[in-house]
């Protein structure tokens, strides 16, 4: 067997600037220091993914003060709804109502998720600036989740994308299952390149490849990339995973030594899609911004203000956070600066 070296644990540096302020920060040394530093964009799903996957309606007030208190905290890309078929998924039926009663704050990105030209129709509407679109990499997921084949979704999702692009309005893609499928098992990186590819040459400005059911591992992420980043640059991927499992972390770990600049997370790692059998919760936002913390990653969101968004929501379902960093935080540590310190810690 051919086993490669480990690249972890790392050796670990301590930035110079960053202690002057008194602030300890370490930086893997082989993540590349011009990815690490000084930014990480999140995407967060929570309100979408999130919540769409929850049995009992959320009223429309409650998913508008959770995208509220995720844009207090600094969350920059709120995905803030989706506008598929209210027969398919209840859940996500008012749309039209939360994307029309935001309060939104500049510089936040509020895109939406659409399945079909209707879908967009409707969202146009609601002053929208950005779309995800979201073609399935497997047959069987693509069925359950959008009624047809991986084929015939790209045909729809290109009608919605050349639409956007007239309008002007931004799209991103997402490829499901990139590293298995519920129905037909594990999928060829090579697929995903293909119909990542495809997503590109209809205009999207951003690809997120998502581990719909959280089965990928570090090492299947990294021969995932390996096959990506020979068709595209790595600053246009984001990387979606869901954590049932519990790998989202090293995943991301072995998708930042790629280069990647955006991930994709839900608050109190809520989440799952309905039409993935054994899918769980996303990588839990708070989990990822301790974690970035850690790795002198700028994330600019504030962890304290993040939690308290975790636990409004949690709250209201009635059920404790996902997120480890939310449970473990408790009422011990309030000030934003002593949790970054935690985090950081080389001393
Ligand atoms: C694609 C369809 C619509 C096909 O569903 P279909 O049943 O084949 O569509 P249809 O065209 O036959 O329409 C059926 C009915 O829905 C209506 N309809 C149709 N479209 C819309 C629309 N946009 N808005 C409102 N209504 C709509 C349509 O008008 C009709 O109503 P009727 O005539 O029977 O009264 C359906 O399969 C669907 O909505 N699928 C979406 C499922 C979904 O939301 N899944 C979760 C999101 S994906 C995900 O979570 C994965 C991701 C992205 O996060 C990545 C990851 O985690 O890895």
């Amino acid at each position: 067997m051919n086993i490669t070296e480990p690249k972890y644990p790392p050796k670990i540096i301590v930035t110079g600037d960053l202690i002057k302020s008194g602030l300890y920060i370490c930086i893997p040394e082989n993540i590349n220091k011009s990815s690490a530093v000084p930014e990480l964009r999140i995407y967060e799903v929570g309100a979408r993914d999130g919540l769409q996957n929850e049995s009992k309606f959320v009223p429309t007030d409650i998913k508008i003060e959770l995208i509220h208190k995720l844009a207090a905290a600094g969350i920059k890309n709120i995905e803030s709804a989706s506008f598929v078929s209210p027969k398919w998924v209840e859940q996500m039926s008012d749309g039209t109502e939360v994307m029309k009663n935001l309060k939104r704050t500049s510089g936040v990105n509020y895109p939406v998720l659409i399945p079909n030209l209707k879908g967009y129709e409707t969202a146009k509407k609601c002053n929208i600036e950005e779309i995800a679109i979201f073609p399935a990499g497997s047959e069987g997921f693509s069925q359950k989740n959008l009624n047809c084949s991986v084929e015939e979704g790209l045909k729809r999702f290109k009608l919605v994308a050349d639409q956007a692009v007239k309008d002007g309005i931004r799209v991103r893609g997402y490829v499901s299952c990139v590293l298995g499928c519920p129905y037909d098992g594990p999928i060829s990186p090579k697929t995903i390149a293909r119909i990542t590819e495809e997503l590109f040459s209809m205009g999207c400005y951003e690809v997120s490849l998502g581990d719909t059911i959280g089965v990928g591992t570090a090492g299947s992420v990294r021969k995932l990339m390996k096959e990506i980043v020979a068709v595209t640059t790595p600053d246009k991927l984001a990387l979606h995973f869901h954590d049932t499992y519990g790998q989202g972390l090293s995943n991301l770990l072995a998708g930042l030594e790629f280069g990647i600049k955006t991930v994709d997370s839900s608050i109190s790692g809520l989440g799952g899609c309905p039409f993935a059998r054994g899918a769980s919760g996303n990588l839990a936002t708070e989990d990822l911004v301790y974690f970035l913390y850690g790795l002198g990653v700028n994330t600019n969101v504030d962890l304290v203000k993040l939690v308290e968004a975790g636990r409004y929501i949690s709250n209201f379902l009635a059920k404790p956070p996902a997120s480890k960093v939310n449970l473990a935080l408790g009422d011990r540590f309030k000030n934003h600066e002593d949790i970054i310190k935690m985090a950081a810690c080389t001393v």
